[in-house]
C-alpha cells in the first residue's frame, strides 16, 4: 500500500521478465558446469535479471527492516496499526543447520517466489475461468441467477460473506482448476531415502514430480473429462454430496495446489480471490464472445500454462 506507482511498476518489470523467461532459463538448472559454456549468453541474461531484481527489491527490504527496528525500539503498551508483512517474517528466521539468518539475496529470492506464486497463478486461473464463462453462456447465466438469489437488489458488490452461499460459483472455480490448472506440474520434489513404489525403485535424492493436469483429465476418474461441467461438483452429480476436498486429504482426484506437506500455502487465499473476482465480474457485467467468435482454448506454457490467445470479450454493464 505504501509504495508509489513508479516503485510498483519497477517491481512489475523485474517480476514479469522473470516469468516471461522462466521456460528459457529452465535448462540452466541442469549441469550448470556444462551449460555455463554451452549457453553462455543465456547465463549472462539470467545473471543480469537477478541483479536487476536485487536492485529493485533490496532497497525495499532494507527500508522495511529499518521500519521494523524503529518500531521495536519505540514499542510500548499501546497497540499500533502495524501489519506484519511477509518480509518481516524473514528477518529473524534462523536456518537450523547452518545457524545463521538469511542473506538479503536469499530474501529477494523468497519474496520473488511469493510475489509470482501468489499473483500469476491466480490471474491465469481467473482468465481461464472467464474464458469458459464467455464460451458457455448458459453457465454464466446460471451463475448470475444464483448470485441474484443471494445478493440484495441494488447491492453494488458481492461481498466476501455472500460467497459461502454460492455453491455453483464454487463448482465453477473447482471445474476451472481441474480443466485448466495453472501449474501442470508441482514444484520439483525429491525423496529423502530409497523408496519402492509399485515395484519401481525411486532412488534417494531423485527428482520427482506429478502430472497435475493429466490427473484432472483422467477418463477413469472423471466422466467426459475435457468438457467444462461445473455440475460434476454439485449435489446429485457428486456422489458423496460433500464439498469437494481440494487438499486431497482422503483421496486425490485432482491436485491443482499440490497435496500434503508441501501443498500451496496460499490455496485458501487463491480460492477466496477466485470466488470473489468471478462473482463480481459476472454480477456487474455480461460477458459475450467477440462477433460470435468461438473462444480459443489453446494453451501456451509461460511460467504457468496460459491462454495462447489471451481472452477477448465484449463486456457490458448489467445495471446502468
Ligand atoms: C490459483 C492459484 C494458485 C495455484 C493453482 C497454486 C498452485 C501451487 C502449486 C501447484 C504449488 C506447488 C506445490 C508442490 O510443490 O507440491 C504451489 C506452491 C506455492 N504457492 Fe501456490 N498456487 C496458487 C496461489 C497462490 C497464492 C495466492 C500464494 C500466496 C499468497 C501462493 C504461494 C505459494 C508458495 C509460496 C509456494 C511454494 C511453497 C513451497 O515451496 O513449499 N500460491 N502453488
Amino acid at each position: 500500500d505504501k509504495l508509489d506507482q513508479k516503485q510498483i511498476e519497477e517491481i512489475e518489470r523485474v517480476e514479469r521478465s522473470a516469468i516471461l523467461n522462466a521456460v528459457k532459463f529452465n535448462i540452466l538448472n541442469f549441469m550448470p558446469r556444462l551449460t555455463k559454456i554451452v549457453f553462455r549468453k543465456r547465463w549472462s541474461q539470467f545473471l543480469q535479471l537477478l541483479k536487476d531484481r536485487q536492485e529493485v527489491l533490496i532497497p525495499l527490504i532494507r527500508a522495511r527492516k529499518k521500519a521494523s527496528e524503529e518500531r521495536q525500539s519505540k514499542l510500548n503498551d499501546k497497540k499500533d496499526d502495524y501489519v506484519l508483512s511477509y518480509v518481516d517474517t524473514l528477518f529473524d528466521l534462523q536456518l537450523p543447520d547452518e545457524k545463521r539468518n538469511l542473506t538479503e539475496k536469499e530474501m529477494v529470492s523468497l519474496c520473488n517466489e511469493f510475489l509470482n506464486a501468489g499473483t500469476n497463478t491466480t490471474s491465469t486461473a481467473l482468465e481461464w475461468i472467464m474464458a469458459n464463462m464467455v464460451k458457455h453462456s448458459h453457465i454464466q447465466e446460471k451463475l448470475f441467477r444464483e448470485i441474484k438469489g443471494v445478493v440484495r437488489e441494488g447491492q453494488e458488490e458481492v461481498k466476501e460473506e455472500d460467497l459461502q452461499k454460492l455453491p455453483y460459483l464454487k463448482a465453477i472455480i473447482l471445474e476451472g482448476l481441474r480443466r485448466h490448472p495453472p501449474a501442470h506440474f508441482v514444484l520439483p520434489h525429491a525423496v529423502t531415502e530409497d523408496v519402492v513404489l509399485d515395484k519401481y525403485l525411486v532412488p534417494k535424492n531423485a527428482n520427482i514430480n506429478f502430472m497435475v493436469a493429466d490427473m484432472g483429465w483422467d477418463p477413469e476418474v472423471w466422466e467426459d473429462p475435457m468438457a467444462f461441467k461445473p455440475e460434476r461438483f454439485m449435489g446429485s452429480d457428486n456422489s458423496s454430496g460433500e464439498v469437494f476436498d481440494i487438499t486431497g486429504s482422503k483421496e486425490i482426484k485432482m491436485m491443482p495446489f499440490g497435496v500434503g506437506r508441501r501443498i500451496c500455502p496460499g490455496y485458501g487465499l487463491a480460492m477466496l480471490h477466485l470466488e470473489y473476482f468471478v462473482a463480481n465480474l459476472i454480477w456487474k457485467f455480461e460477458w459475450k464472445a467477440m462477433d460470435g467468435d468461438d473462444v480459443d482454448l489453446s494453451e501456451k506454457l509461460q511460467f504457468t500454462m496460459v491462454m495462447k490467445n489471451p481472452l477477448q470479450a465484449l463486456i457490458s454493464p448489467r445495471f446502468k
